[in-house]
């Protein structure tokens, strides 16, 4: 069976603990070179947030609403290998146009900068080019937006050839528009040197001409990355077409980033697939082998996490690879039940699942992290969403529920039949275990006697031996 090559076996242990080391080894190399060579890899993707301070602006929803989604920023930040030193919000009834912050207030957030020795802003939004260009000047640090932390993390969390071509293409089309704020920033922050004095006015003439070409070649960096994205997907399509072929069922996980995905993938395969404290940890889908209490095969999928307002590139970068949760059989949806808020994460994952049409898939609801989780919110889950399932996967509480829970909602094979199998085809009594549902078997004179559902494929070759 050709699909049989990417289901990784438990030398994958090992693995997913050498990810984690890797990892963290990677994390916080400072004081690299600057030298810009080349906008595409070198600007872009070295970020160096070091020192940060986080800045929203709280326009509706709660208090409690508010602090979450500052929260949130805080451990995206951390997970892009930051340290932040403070986080103002400000309640305003709208983003300020110019300046994100309110104008006046841009002043305060300098002084905090300064007090605290910062040297990057991160605002929790994504802002518009002027925005960033215009707080940068008066703040004189770089200023990040949300979109680009989250492209940051993505970058450096990418291991694969497909995801590592996904990310980048997002980054892209993140940049284009952006250009020349970025451009005008970095030689600033480089002492100036090279496009005219102070920025601004200076940077017409030349500074166009580079930007000109700068664009140009990133454009044909962005159809290139298209082409290769797209005939890597025709491959996956391909495997996913002969998984299909051979009707085993595919189960995907998905949920919010940090809720517990991969943790209850190995929980209930064994695989060792890479776990984090960290967002956006696992960024390519892995798919494990998992046997039903009746034989049966199916597959479990991890897939990356989602976020609130999941920056439009990355969905689109990511399409395909959040298509495939559109072709399985059944979705997991994993909620952090010790988050404050699941509904407001639930609600973010279903938005990108329609988007990306997946929900139309039966979606089978499971609340994680029970152990850790406050009681009253398990209640109010419980009130609110019926059916819903209670797991941990550090504990294991409830997994036997959940695994019982999955197999019942894996479709049933089609065709029902009863047929002798001769002796000799010990192949075809094996494959009707892992692929049908064995009704009932005997041995019999001239062979084995069974009674099954099987899928069509199965049942064409089982057709001499009918009764
Ligand atoms: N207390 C507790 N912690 C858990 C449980 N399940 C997972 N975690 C922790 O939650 C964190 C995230 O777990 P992952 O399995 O990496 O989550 P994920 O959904 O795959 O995350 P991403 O791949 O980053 O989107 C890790 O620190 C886990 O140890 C649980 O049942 N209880
Ligand atoms: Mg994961």
């Amino acid at each position: 069976m050709s699909d049989i090559k990417q289901f990784v076996t438990d030398d994958m242990v090992t693995t997913g603990d050498f990810e984690l080391e890797e990892r963290h080894s990677l994390r916080r190399v400072a004081g690299l070179s600057t030298e810009l060579t080349d906008v595409t890899e070198v600007e872009y993707r070295q970020l160096r947030l070091e020192r940060v301070v986080l800045v929203g602006v709280w326009t509706d929803g709660t208090v409690a609403d508010a602090d979450n989604s500052m929260i949130e920023l805080a451990a995206l930040a951390e997970t892009a290998g930051s340290e932040v030193l403070e986080g103002l919000v400000q309640r305003r009834r709208a983003i300020d146009p110019a300046t994100f912050i309110g104008r006046g207030k841009v002043d305060e957030l300098k002084d905090a900068v300064v007090n605290t020795g910062a040297d990057t802003v991160i605002c929790d939004g994504e802002l518009s080019p002027s925005q960033l260009r215009n707080l940068e000047e008066r703040l004189n640090v770089k200023v990040v937006d949300r979109t680009a932390l989250i492209l940051d993390i993505f970058a450096q969390h990418a291991k694969s050839k497909e995801g590592k071509a996904q990310v980048e293409l997002a980054q892209l089309q993140y940049l284009v528009p952006r250009l020349r704020g970025w451009g005008m920033t970095l030689s600033r922050q480089a002492g100036g040197s090279g496009s005219g004095a102070g920025g601004g006015v200076g940077l017409r003439g030349p500074g166009e001409t580079k930007l000109e070409i700068d664009r140009r070649r990133i454009n044909t960096r962005i159809a290139k990355l298209r082409r290769e994205i797209k005939a890597m997907r025709i491959i996956r399509d391909t495997k996913r077409a002969s998984r299909a072929r051979n009707e085993v069922p595919g189960v995907a996980i998905a949920g919010y980033t940090n809720a517990g995905k991969s943790s209850l993938l190995n929980r209930l395969t064994g695989a060792g697939v890479l776990v984090e404290n960290a967002l956006f940890a696992t960024l390519d889908p892995t798919t494990r082998r998992a046997r039903a209490a009746d034989g049966r095969e199916y597959t479990l999928s991890d897939t990356v996490g989602f976020v609130r307002h999941l920056p439009h590139q990355i969905v689109e970068a990511f399409r395909s690879t959040l298509e495939e949760v559109a072709g399985a059989d059944l979705v997991l949806h994993v909620v952090d039940g010790a988050h404050p808020n699941p509904a407001e994460q639930v609600r973010a994952v279903r938005e990108v699942l329609a988007d990306v049409d997946a929900d139309r898939v039966p979606e089978l609801l499971v609340v994680n992290k029970i152990d850790m989780a406050d009681p009253e919110t398990l209640l109010m889950i419980k009130r609110d969403w019926p059916g819903v399932m209670f797991v941990s996967a550090h504990t294991g509480e409830g997994i036997e529920e959940l695994r019982a829970a999955i197999e019942e909602r894996l479709p049933r094979p089609a065709i029902e039949l009863r047929a002798v199998v001769p002796y000799d085809r010990g192949d075809l009594v094996d494959r009707v275990h892992r692929l049908g549902e064995v009704l009932s078997t005997e041995h019999g004179e001239g062979g084995t006697l069974v009674h099954v559902r099987v899928p069509r494929g199965l049942a064409a070759e089982l057709q001499p031996y009918v009764q």
